[in-house]
C-alpha cells in the first residue's frame, strides 16, 4: 500500500509540474503590481510550505486528514464536499474540501482536471481577497485528498437568500471593491477565474471577501489559446461565450462581476436565464440588441446563427436600476460592454467614481454576519452551470 501511495502522489506531483511547465501555462508575471510575484511551481510535496524533501518525510509533507476533526458539512459543489473542521494540532478552524477521486478519470491518479487546476492556481496566488489554500491533506488509503483552506463564515449566495432586506449601497460597494481588487490581482497574474458568481464569493466573520472555487480557472496570455465556450454559470455568462467564442479574455470575469453587482443591488439574480437562448434574450432586454457598430467582431462568432437576436433598441439599465445613482448605472454599463475588447478592466473599474461618491463603501468589519444561516440551503443557480472543463 505504501508503495502505491507513493506512486500515486508522485504521479499527481509530476502532472502538476508538467501542467505548469507546459507552454500553454508558461507565463511571466506582470510587473505592474507590487503584489505580483514569480509564478513558480511548488511541488505538492511542499504543501506545508516548509522546505522538507520528499525523502525526509517519506511520501511528502502532506498531513493525514485524521489530524483534522470534521465538525460539519458546509457545502457541496460539483467537484467535492466541503467540511468545517478543526486542526487538532493548531486548534484552528479550517475548511476541508474533499477532492473526488475517481479511478475512471482520465487524468493522473483519478484526480479531476478541475481539482488539479484548483490546486495549482491556489498554490500560486496570494491575496487577501482570494481564499488561502493552507495545505493539502491526504487520507490513509488512496481514496482521499483534501484541500485545507482558511475557513470563511458564509458564502454570499446563502447570505443573499436569507437577508430580509437588500444590502445597503455602502455594503454593496464594500463587497464589490474587494471583488474587483481580487480580480485585478488575478488578471495581472494572467489568471481568469471563469466561474465568478455569488456562491463562489465567501465572507469571513470580519467581512473580508474571498474569491473561491478555482476549478474552472485558466492561465491566459498565450496567443490564440482556444477554450470551450461552455464555462461560467449561465446566469453570469457573457454574450461572447453564449455566441460561441472560444477565445476567452478576462472580460468573462468582468461581465460576471456586472451580474454580481446587479444581483447585490436588486437582491435577486439579474439575468436568470434557463437556457442559452433565454439568457441571450434577457441580456438583450436589459442592454438592447448588439450591433456591428458597437461590437464589430460579433458577426464572426460561430454560434451567432443559432440565435435569433430580437431587435430591442433600448438600454434599460436606468429603468431596472431606478434607485441606483447615475454613476452606479454608468459602472454597470461599462461592466456590461458588449464588445469584450472594450470592456472595462477590473483595475480601472475599482477606481470608478461610484466608489468615491456618497455613500462610500463601508468598512468590512461592519458587514452583516449571520453564522446561524451558514448551513442553510444552497441556491439552485449553482446547478445551472453545465460546465465543461477545458
Ligand atoms: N474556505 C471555505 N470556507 C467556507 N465555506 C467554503 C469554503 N470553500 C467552499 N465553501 C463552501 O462550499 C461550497 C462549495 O465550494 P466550492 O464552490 O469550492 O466547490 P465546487 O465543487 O467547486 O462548487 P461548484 O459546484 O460551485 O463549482 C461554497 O459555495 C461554500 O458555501
Amino acid at each position: 500500500m505504501k508503495i502505491r501511495m507513493a506512486e500515486k502522489w508522485e504521479e499527481i506531483d509530476a502532472l502538476l509540474k508538467m501542467s505548469l511547465n507546459s507552454s500553454s501555462l508558461a507565463v511571466t508575471p506582470s510587473s505592474s503590481t507590487s503584489e505580483s510575484r514569480p509564478l513558480r511551481y511548488t511541488s505538492i510535496f511542499d504543501c506545508k510550505e516548509k522546505a522538507v524533501s520528499q525523502e525526509d518525510i517519506g511520501y511528502g509533507s502532506c498531513r493525514q486528514v485524521n489530524e483534522f476533526e470534521k465538525l460539519n458539512r458546509i457545502g457541496e459543489g460539483t467537484y467535492g464536499i466541503v467540511y468545517r473542521a478543526r486542526d487538532t494540532v493548531s486548534n484552528e478552524i479550517v475548511a476541508l474540501k474533499k477532492v473526488r477521486i475517481d479511478e475512471k478519470q482520465s487524468s493522473a491518479a483519478g484526480i479531476s482536471e478541475s481539482a488539479l487546476r484548483e490546486i495549482t492556481i491556489l498554490k500560486r496566488v496570494k491575496h487577501d481577497n482570494v481564499v488561502h489554500l493552507k495545505e493539502i491533506a491526504v487520507s490513509k488509503d488512496i481514496k482521499g485528498m483534501f484541500l485545507v483552506m482558511e475557513y470563511c463564515e458564509q458564502d454570499l449566495a446563502t447570505l443573499l437568500d436569507h437577508l430580509q432586506v437588500p444590502f445597503m449601497v455602502a455594503e454593496v460597494k464594500c463587497i464589490l471593491i474587494q471583488l474587483l481588487t481580487a480580480t485585478a490581482y488575478l488578471h495581472e497574474n494572467f489568471i481568469i477565474h471563469r466561474d465568478l458568481k455569488v456562491s463562489n464569493l465567501l465572507l469571513t466573520a470580519g467581512g473580508i471577501l474571498k474569491v473561491a472555487d478555482f476549478g474552472l480557472a485558466r492561465i491566459f496570455g498565450e496567443e490564440n489559446m482556444r477554450m470551450t465556450p461552455r464555462v461560467v454559470t449561465l446566469w453570469y455568462r457573457c454574450p461572447e461565450l453564449l455566441l460561441g467564442s472560444t477565445t476567452q479574455t478576462p472580460g468573462v470575469d468582468i461581465w460576471a462581476i456586472g451580474c454580481i453587482l446587479g444581483e447585490l443591488l436588486l437582491h435577486r439574480p439579474l439575468l436568470p436565464g434557463k437556457t442559452e437562448i433565454e439568457q441571450m434574450d434577457k441580456i438583450i432586454q436589459l442592454l438592447g440588441t448588439p450591433t456591428t457598430k458597437i461590437w464589430p467582431a460579433i458577426n464572426e462568432l460561430p454560434a451567432l446563427k443559432s440565435f435569433d437576436l430580437k431587435p430591442q433598441p433600448f438600454n434599460n439599465i436606468k429603468v431596472v436600476f431606478e434607485n441606483v445613482s447615475p454613476t452606479g448605472c454608468e459602472l454597470l454599463n461599462l461592466l456590461f460592454t458588449y464588445d469584450p475588447s472594450k470592456r472595462l478592466s477590473a483595475a480601472i473599474a475599482a477606481k470608478h467614481p461610484y466608489f468615491t461618491e456618497s455613500p462610500l463603501p463601508c468598512d468590512p468589519s461592519v458587514m452583516p454576519s449571520y453564522p446561524q444561516i451558514r448551513n442553510s440551503r444552497k441556491r439552485k443557480s449553482t446547478n445551472v452551470s453545465t460546465v465543461t472543463v477545458s
